[in-house]
């Protein structure tokens, strides 16, 4: 008797695969764990046989004493309420007896049986006296999920050679047991079969019905585990689905997924194993913020080496020069206004959509500030259209602005955040050891807050949006954070220094944002 059995409702199904091991982690319980939680489910594992596999073949393998096994069974079933089970690999009679007689005694309300006899590579994983055995257990479950020899084993006919062929056999099987079939057409290729041998089809096959699971086939060797990977989804969804027809789409849809995924890997030089987590390609991978901080650091040290910015640092920056850099600020900052609004509409809502939001309304504020307070200073009042160089930066956002995701165009907009933020915190530090210096207050602007604060936050909200995205959208957010990185540095470089030309009559309104 378990000692949880009062708790109703878990936050996750807790998941029992009773199995055998495969130590390179396609196969067996390995896989079964990986099923289970890439299905958000509470998995556990109850070992039947310890196999000495890998993705070409099976070299040995050691049943421990059945007294063991009930051991470990009613360990799990003394203190955990099991909320389905998941079977596959039992090796010889008495261990299948042994799982019968504890399913008998226990009964979970959810039992998978994938009649494990045969691994991809050929090797046998139950003994040929076990197969009663196995017969007699199928009775005990909800759903068996053959391949087609397996089918043809427990059918006591020989092996299905065209998928209608199989289906009927399912449905003598299911008949005959009350036990649901899910067979599967992994093999019908091998079986040699006419047109219905295209794709990868399944079916779930009751004493009365028929649902199909049809499937396009995959052409790779990334199969080893697909059975157990399989009948464990079918076993962790089940607990939080209505019925096993809809558990079992999910879990074939996956599973097509995770076949395809599964030759990224790049485990074994056999039958490689599927990907269980293809569907959550964000998992483990580092944040873009730190997969970006080369770029970031390089365009900051190349910008702070530009004389335009060197002498914004030690206040010898002509005022003409400045203001025709502003000037040009003003007009990049009416474009970047409209691709932060895009990445206000194309972010999934809450603190994203605001921020963006507000940094569209920011730029055109500090554009009409810029006009009002510096600019109009100038001995020569900048006027004109935007340089090639400013042009180019916008072309560039407005591009992915039109073309690309959201994460994309976060990525693509960081860069005017964060080295405007790193330069100016540099620029204040050395405007600091001059007297008098008559940028400081606009150098303050991006060194200080709210500036850092925003760009650090600008900084968070595309290590969100990266964090799920499939790796060629990952790439794609690199590659535009880059080319903004560049544009940020031939933006600072962009102003003519004209050495005679009469610097600064002190410039002072701050603004508010780039
Ligand atoms: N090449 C493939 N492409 C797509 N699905 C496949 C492929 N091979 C097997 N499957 C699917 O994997 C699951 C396991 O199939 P199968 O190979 O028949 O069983 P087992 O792995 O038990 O031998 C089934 O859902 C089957 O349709
Ligand atoms: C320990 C263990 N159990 C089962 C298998 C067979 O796995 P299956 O999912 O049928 O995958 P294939 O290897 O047949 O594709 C195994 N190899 N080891």
């Amino acid at each position: 008797m378990s000692v949880d059995g009062a708790v109703a409702h878990p936050s996750r199904p807790r998941v029992l695969s009773i199995a055998g091991t495969d130590p390179t982690g396609g196969a067996g319980v390995q896989a079964d764990l990986k099923s289970f939680a890439a299905h958000g489910a509470y998995g556990m594992a109850v070992v039947t046989a310890l196999v000495a596999q890998n993705t070409r073949g099976v070299r040995s393998t050691l049943v421990p004493d059945v007294a063991f096994l009930r051991a470990q069974l009613d360990t799990v079933s003394d203190d955990v309420t099991v909320d389905a089970v998941k079977i596959g690999m039992l090796a010889t009679a008495e261990v299948a007896a042994a799982v019968g007689a504890w399913l008998t005694a226990h009964r979970p309300p959810f039992v998978v049986l994938d009649p494990v006899m045969v691994a991809t590579s050929g090797d046998r994983l139950l003994d040929d006296d076990a197969v009663a055995a196995v017969r007699a257990l199928v009775a005990l479950c909800d759903v068996v999920t053959p391949n087609l020899p397996e089918l043809a084993v427990l059918a006591d006919e020989p092996v299905a050679t065209t998928w209608p062929d199989a289906v009927a056999q399912a449905g003598r099987l299911a008949r005959r047991t009350g036990v649901t079939v899910l067979v599967k057409g992994g093999h019908l290729h091998a079986a040699g079969s006419g047109p219905t041998a295209v794709g990868s089809p399944d079916a779930l096959v009751d004493a009365t019905s028929v649902i199909d699971l049809p499937g396009e086939r995959v052409a790779t060797t990334s199969t080893h585990g697909t059975g157990c990977s399989l009948s464990a989804a079918l076993a962790a969804l089940r607990p939080a689905r209505p019925d096993w027809a809809s558990a079992a789409r999910e879990a074939k849809a996956w599973l097509a997924g995770a076949i395809a995924a599964g030759a990224a890997l790049r485990v074994g030089g056999g039958h490689g194993p599927v990907d269980h987590f293809h569907h959550a390609p964000g998992l483990g991978a580092r944040a873009f913020s730190d997969e970006v901080a080369g770029a970031l650091a390089d365009a900051t040290r190349d910008s702070l080496a530009v004389p335009f910015v060197r002498r914004l640092a030690d206040g010898s920056l002509p005022y003409d020069a400045f203001a025709t850099q502003l000037h040009q600020d003003a007009l990049y900052l009416v474009e970047y206004s409209r691709v932060l609004a895009r990445a206000a509409q194309l972010a999934p809502g809450g603190v994203a959509q605001e921020f963006f939001a507000r940094g569209a309304h920011a730029c055109l504020a500090v554009e009409r500030s810029l006009h009002e307070s510096y600019l109009a200073r100038a001995h020569v009042r900048p006027t004109g259209p935007a340089s090639p160089v400013t042009r180019a930066y916008v072309d560039h956002l407005a591009a992915v602005a039109a073309h690309g995701s959201y994460a994309e165009v976060v990525a693509a907009v960081l860069p005017c955040y964060q080295v405007y933020a790193q330069v100016g915190v540099a620029l204040l530090a050395l405007a600091a050891d001059v007297e008098g210096h008559p940028y400081r207050d606009w150098v303050a602007t991006y060194g200080t807050a709210p500036f850092t604060d925003h760009a650090a936050l600008a900084g968070r909200l595309a290590d969100d949006a990266a964090r799920y995205v499939d790796p060629s959208t990952r790439a794609r957010m690199v590659a535009a954070f880059a080319t903004s990185c560049r544009h940020e540095v031939a933006f600072f470089g962009q102003v003519p220094l004209d050495a005679a030309a009469p610097s600064l009559p002190g410039a002072r309104v701050p603004v508010g944002a780039r």
